[in-house]
């Protein structure tokens, strides 16, 4: 079906075979939404350094096509009518399998619904791939931020990130809050009146889809761990729910035994004959041992709103939310994006660190299978870093460090890939 503003480019699709394996052409054409704020920055620097290692890496056997789809304010300006979403860009996303954006501005308080969110649950992209890990010569605020070395799935479909609530005094409110107290015997709304009322929605489904891939992931990478972060001890059905369905899909599907009388377990790492340990800790604990005993935890297995305080939390520890990648995935739909937002304090400055989106470009290039490019993109980020060229966030940090621009950096980094 012809798009009314996008454009294709001479390319090829991706397509995605029965086994979830990709088939990916000399010259993928990749829907990319250039985003809001600092999206404006990062994203040509993003695509200049993917371009370069492509480049670098295949000489000219292979390249991408870029596609330029649209979301948030380019797309209102784009399409008119207050068209925040575009349904094309639902279906561009969709029908070529593989895309990138930058970060997308959500309004406190009131105005539209997260973009963000909505791409992913109407893609029903459910897993949320954040990798934590340090770069040598990166500025920290802990002393060996080398021990951080985690994998966060974060389940992305559902918990209080449904968007189901109402505000103080609406109808809506009132209704469920009196329905609540005549038909549940709830006596415990502290102030009845003017509550707002959110739900906050965890299935068992919703949870082993999202556990099984964070297993899986640890077998197919030699992890130690996968850990279910949660705050079962208070909301004992949901976020409890989450962690009894995480164990139980572990035993189940991958055989895990309990460790003593558990409720910890043990699997054989099927590829390694290794050990993968199963545990669980409570959300405020992890976040207090990822300070003080980082190299305790792996694979991260986690609800929603936990996985986005510990995503920004951990990206803390090994340098900020500038080199922060993060990928949104269902079975066959991948859509790779940064963890920070649109910072607009930033934007149009080309000041921000482009690294996040660069990295997620990287795992992009992963999931290509193209990682001769990929390891290009590390090498010229560490080659970067250790050059200490660096944009104003870790400069600021680095006492003789020279500073960059977002672009100047993007140079530096191609300039180390050689
Ligand atoms: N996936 C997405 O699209 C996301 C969108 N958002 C949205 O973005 C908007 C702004 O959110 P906000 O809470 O300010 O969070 P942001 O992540 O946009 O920015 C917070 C701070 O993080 C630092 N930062 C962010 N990006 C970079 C970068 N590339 N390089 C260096 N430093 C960076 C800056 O710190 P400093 O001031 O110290 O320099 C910035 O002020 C909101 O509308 C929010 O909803 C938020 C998160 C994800
Ligand atoms: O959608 C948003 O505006 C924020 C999302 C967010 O913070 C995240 O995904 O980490
Ligand atoms: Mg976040």
């Amino acid at each position: 079906m012809a798009f009314t503003h996008i454009r294709i480019p001479a390319g090829e699709k991706i397509s995605v075979n029965k086994d979830y394996s990709l088939n990916v052409p000399n010259n993928p054409i990749i829907p990319f939404i250039e985003g809001d704020g600092i999206g404006r920055d990062i994203t040509p620097v993003m695509r200049k350094v993917v371009d370069a290692a492509v480049t670098r890496a295949y000489g000219g056997k292979r390249s991408i096509a870029w596609m330029e789809v649209y979301a948030g304010e380019k797309a209102v300006a784009t399409y008119g009518n207050n068209t925040w979403l575009p349904a094309e860009t639902f279906q561009a996303v969709r029908e070529y399998v593989v895309s990138i954006k930058g970060p997308l501005t959500t309004p406190v308080g009131g105005g539209i619904r997260s973009l963000n969110v909505s791409l992913r649950q109407e893609l029903d992209l459910y897993v949320c791939l954040r990798p934590v890990r340090y770069f040598k010569g990166v500025p920290s605020p802990v002393k060996e931020p080398e021990k951080t070395d985690m994998v966060i799935f974060r389940e992305n479909s559902e918990d209080i990130y449904a968007g189901i609530e109402w505000p103080s005094g609406s109808p809506e409110a009132q209704k469920l809050i009196a329905f609540l107290q005549r038909e549940m015997g709830v006596k415990k709304i502290r102030f009845p009146e003017t509550s707002a009322i959110g739900i906050k929605p965890v299935s068992r489904e919703g949870t082993e889809r999202l556990v099984r891939r964070a297993i899986q992931y640890a077998i197919a990478n030699d992890r130690p761990s996968v850990t279910l972060v949660h705050k079962g001890n208070i909301m004992k059905f949901t976020e409890g729910g989450f962690k009894s369905w995480g164990y139980e899909l572990a035993q189940r599907e991958f055989g895990a035994q309990l460790i003593d009388q558990g409720p910890w377990m043990r699997l054989n790492n099927p590829k390694t004959g290794k050990e993968i340990v199963i545990k669980d800790v409570i959300a405020d604990a992890f976040l207090q041992q990822i300070l003080l005993r980082p190299a305790e935890y792996s694979v991260i297995a986690t609800l929603n709103l936990n996985g986005d305080y510990i995503s920004d939390a951990l990206a803390a520890q090994v340098g900020g939310i500038g080199i922060a990648p993060g990928a949104n995935l269902s079975d066959t739909v991948a859509m790779f994006e940064a963890t920070h937002g649109t910072a607009p304090k930033y934007a149009g400055k080309d000041m921000v660190n482009p690294g996040s989106m660069i990295l997620s470009a990287e795992m992009m290039l992963r999931h290509l299978g193209w990682v001769e490019a990929a390891d290009l993109i590390l090498k010229g980020m560490e080659g970067a870093i250790s050059a200490r060229t660096v944009t104003y966030d870790f400069a600021r940090l680095m006492p003789g460090a020279t500073q960059v621009s977002c672009s100047g950096f993007g140079d530096a980094i191609i300039g180390s890939m050689k």
